[in-house]
């Protein structure tokens, strides 16, 4: 029977074509799916189909899938750490000269201009004083989380001659190997924020980020900064920003994220979620995710997954596989080799791993594992999944 897939969003051809046809049936309408592929579209508040056993969304952030719940059935849920953060950047990099040059107001000014050749450069003339800017090398720019796309805007922004401050508390050990030395690493976010004349934000919007800008971070801002927001709109509180901008506490804000307060507000400019709309990002994205449901579905393996434990154990040969996810407590591994032993079962090969609550086990076991045997594992108290393959 092939795995049934359910793609949410538009997921790029490139990406589907990993999953062959005699093998996979994936589109909009597929019903009983063994795993969703999505992008931005929200999966809360929606039941959560039995017949789920993994989730990928091509791209980075994950605020739009329920993982608690997800986890609680034992479904990893997979992204794609990287795959766009190249286009991010660089529509971070189109941001700062939006801020600096005030592109968009002016593009917008010229776009009305009306009449014959010397009319319109008479109004040109006059007009273009509305809209001087400044320049950007020995400004400092402000890097609010340090991860692919964070190392990737701080880095560029050196090259254009700007001056760059770091805050990220969490920031990895691969990711402070690729961000430059020049790079000032700052531990107190206010600092950061009252030495920059941009900042930029690149955190995953999740409990502890929710309103992570609000009123006493722009007061700890110079008035003459500028915020851009290509993370998450819900980051920065709307009501605290609003206010920083009427009361002259802030110069300009650029995001990703239109909201119905915040357009066609002056000093605003939103973009419509761009950030990783680009080909390449797009095939980048969509062709992690493909690969990282197959591998899960047909050999058990878990790569990136933001809910379980990497995992991948070369498959022995003439065995059949046992994937298990469980809650992370004494004796569960225990409890499955007994179960195995009492069917007179061998055991061929077994990898365990945890990450926080949550625990996975592949066993290879030599010949046939019986339904019942396979129902009696489900039933193990702490078991919240099992599968063979
Ligand atoms: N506009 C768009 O189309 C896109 C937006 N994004 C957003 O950007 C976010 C970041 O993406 P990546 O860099 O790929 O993720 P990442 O996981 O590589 O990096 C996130 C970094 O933020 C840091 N962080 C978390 N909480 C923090 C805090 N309170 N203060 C400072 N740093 C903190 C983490 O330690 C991590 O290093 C995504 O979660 C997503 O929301 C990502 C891709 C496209
Ligand atoms: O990867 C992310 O976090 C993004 O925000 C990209 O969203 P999208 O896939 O373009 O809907």
């Amino acid at each position: 029977m092939p795995f049934r897939i359910r793609t949410l969003n538009a997921i790029s051809q490139v990406g589907l074509s990993r999953l062959p046809g005699d093998k996979y049936t994936v589109g909009h309408d597929v019903t009983s799916p063994d795993a969703l592929l999505v992008r931005s579209a929200s999966l809360h508040n929606q039941p959560i189909e039995p017949s789920v056993l993994a989730v990928a969304r091509a791209g980075a952030g994950t605020n739009n899938i329920p993982i608690a719940e997800f986890s609680k059935l034992g479904v990893p849920v997979f992204n794609t750490p990287g795959a766009n953060a190249n286009a991010v950047k660089e529509l971070v990099v189109a941001g700062l000269f939006l801020a600096a040059r005030n592109i968009v107001d002016a593009a917008a000014f010229a776009h009305r201009l009306e009449g014959d050749h010397a009319t319109m450069d008479k109004l040109v003339e006059a007009g273009k004083k509305n809209y001087v800017g400044f320049e950007l090398p020995g400004r400092t720019l402000g890097v609010i989380g340090l991860g692919a796309i964070g190392v990737e805007v701080a880095n560029v922004a050196l090259s254009l001659g700007m001056n760059v401050l770091g805050y990220d508390p969490g920031i990895t050990v691969q990711h402070a190997w690729a961000l430059s030395s020049q790079v000032e690493h700052v531990t107190d976010l206010d600092e950061l924020l009252k030495r920059s004349d941009i900042v930029t934000l690149h955190v995953p919007l999740v409990a502890g980020t929710k309103g992570l800008i609000g009123a006493s971070q722009f007061q700890a801002m110079k008035s003459s900064a500028v915020l851009l927001n290509f993370a998450r709109g819900p980051i920065v509180d709307e009501p605290a920003l609003i206010e920083a901008l009427e009361a002259g506490q802030l110069r300009g804000y650029v995001c990703d994220f239109p909201t119905p307060t915040l357009n066609k507000r002056p000093r605003v400019v939103t973009l419509p979620h761009l950030g990783a709309s680009t080909n390449e990002a797009e095939e980048n994205c969509a062709r992690m995710a493909a690969d990282e449901l197959r591998w899960y579905l047909e050999e058990g393996t878990i790569q990136n997954s933001v809910n379980f434990p990497d995992a991948r154990l070369s498959r022995a040969e003439g065995t059949s596989r046992l994937s298990i996810s469980n809650s992370n407590v004494p004796n569960m591994v225990g409890q499955i080799s007994t179960m195995l032993a009492e069917a007179r079962l061998n055991i061929a090969d077994l990898l365990n791993k945890s990450r926080g609550d949550l625990a996975y086990t592949l066993v290879d076991v030599e010949g046939e594992v019986p339904d019942d045997l396979l129902a009696k594992i489900k039933g193990i108290e702490g078991v919240l999944s099992a599968r063979l393959i």
